[in-house]
This record gives structure tokens, sequence and C-alpha cells, in this order.
């Protein structure tokens, strides 16, 4: 029997340390690694981190529309990368912020979370915003498949806010209603659900916010966006626990060598590790 994502999460952070390396080939970094801006380039790049973290990193967080941008060769990077991080026993949340209708939910469901898949992720990201119950084909799959969804709650970017603290007509904010179906989602998981929200780590205080969803709390904004390990437990409150932090740039602008690269992911985990008390 496949263990759960909440299970597995939980037990890869507790091993390896909670946190999360996105893998983000901008074009600038290729630049600053001295790789061209080609296919060539973005295979290099990306096997260069998969090599340097796959066996010590909890988590990581390919940005799909990176490799997308290189058409059907870029996609075939990623699905190499994705099988690799896996194989060495890395989770891998695909960061392709699927939404739409839910009968089109459920084919981006099947690339993503058919277990036969090739793109197969342990969780996927996804975007509420046409109506949480558009999910639904995604949520059933992943259930099936053992694999999790990160939910955009409250995002790290200023924009987020016009939608997702706009308040309803029950008085509640966009926000906090994602993270009350996300709670209902994960009642009654142990040791936390599968269903996992994605909470800015630049947000300041979130104490207006029931960020108790008994599930990951994936938390980009660390490094480039300005946000520091020291921050989380101002941020997260007694939810800090769950929190998988997410550092894409701070991590890949130490390449291209693969012993810099190491050493900046375990400083983070470590920052981490001392600011979360874990
Ligand atoms: O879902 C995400 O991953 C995400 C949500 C969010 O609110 N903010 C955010 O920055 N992200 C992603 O997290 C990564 C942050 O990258 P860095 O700023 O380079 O660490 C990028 O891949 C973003 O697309």
């Amino acid at each position: 029997m496949t263990l759960s994502f909440g299970n597995r999460l939980r037990s890869a952070m507790d091993e390896r340390g909670p946190l999360c390396v996105g893998i983000d080939p901008h074009a600038s970094l290729l630049d600053s690694w001295g790789l061209p801006d080609t296919i060539e380039g973005l295979e290099r790049f990306t096997f260069t981190v998969v090599e340097a973290l796959a066996e010590t990193v909890a988590v990581f967080k390919p940005q799909a529309a990176f490799f997308e941008r290189f058409g059907s060769r870029g996609v075939a990077v990623l699905e190499r990368a994705v099988a690799d991080l896996r194989a060495a026993g890395g989770l891998v949340v695909m960061d392709a912020k699927r939404g739409d209708i839910g009968s089109t939910m459920a084919a981006y469901a099947e690339a993503f979370l058919r277990k036969d898949s090739p793109l197969f992720s342990d969780a996927l990201t996804v975007s509420p915003y046409l109506g949480y119950g558009s999910l639904k084909p995604a949520v059933d799959l992943a259930r099936e498949s053992g694999a999790g969804l990160f939910v955009l709650a409250l995002t790290s970017n200023p924009e987020g806010a016009e939608v997702q603290r706009a308040v309803r007509e029950d008085g509640r904010t966009v926000g906090a209603t994602m993270l009350a179906h996300l709670a209902a989602e994960n009642a009654g998981e142990s040791p936390m659900g599968s269903f996992g929200a994605v909470v800015g780590a630049t947000l300041g205080d979130l104490s207006a916010f029931d960020l108790d969803i008994n599930g990951p709390l994936l938390a980009p904004g660390i490094g480039a966006q300005g946000a520091t390990a020291a921050d989380l437990p101002a941020v997260f409150g007694a939810a800090v626990r769950n929190v998988v932090p997410n550092v894409s740039r701070g991590v890949l602008r130490e390449g291209p060598d693969g012993v810099a690269l190491r050493a900046a992911a375990e400083r983070y985990a470590n920052e981490i590790r001392e600011a979360v008390g874990v």
C-alpha cells in the first residue's frame, strides 16, 4: 500500500530537514552559471542540481514553466529530473499551478497525479480561483495515488491580496475560506493530511488566519524575495511545525559548483531547523 503524501512528507522532513529547494532554471541563472539559454544549458543546469542535492534535500519543486519554454525537449528534461529525484528518495512537488473547470481539471490531474503518468509527482500546486470545488478531480486522484496538492491560499506576492483578502458575504476572506476547505480535507489524518496550502513567508503577521489545517504549508519567499528562516515563527505561529519552506534562487545562485549548492541547501536547512525548533 502506498503511504499518503502527508505521511511521506513528514518522514522526509524529519530525516532530511524541513527544506524544499525550487528548481527554477531562469535564463539569468543559466547565464550566471556560464551556460547558454538553450536546451543543453537547461539540461546541464537541471542535472547539476539533481546530482548535488537529490540525496540530501527532502523536497524539490521544479517550476514547470522554465522547462515548458523549451517545448517538448524541455518537458523531457523535466520528466527525467522528476524520475531521478524520486529515485534518490526526494519528494517532488510539481509547480505547475493548474486550475480549471472540473472536467478539464480531471485531465490536469491525470497528467501529474496518475501513478503511471510520465510526469507523476508526489504533489502538484493548484489554483483554487475557479472555486475550490473545481479542484475535486485532483483531490480524488491525489488520494487514490498517495499524492498531495498545494492550494494557493495566501501567496507571497503583493498582488495576491486583492483576491485572497477580499471579504465574502459571510464575512470571511477568500484566503481563509481556502484554508478552511483544506482543514476539512485533512480532518482526522495523522501525522498530517496531504492537502497543503501555499502561504508566503513574506506576509508578516498572519494571526488573523487559522493556519491549523492539519496539513503542510508550502512557504515560498525565503532568500530572493527577502524573507528569512528567522521570520518563520512570527509568520506561522503554532503551525510552524508543518511549514515546508521553499528556497529557489537563494540556493541556485550558488551554482554551478555542486559542493557550493549542497552547502547552501544545508545552510538554509540548518537555519530553518534552528528557527522552527525541530
Ligand atoms: O506556488 C509557489 O510555488 C509559489 C507561490 C507563491 O506564493 N510565491 C512563490 O514565489 N511561489 C514560487 O516559489 C518560487 C520562489 O522562488 P525564489 O523567490 O527564487 O525562492 C517560484 O518558483 C515561485 O513561482
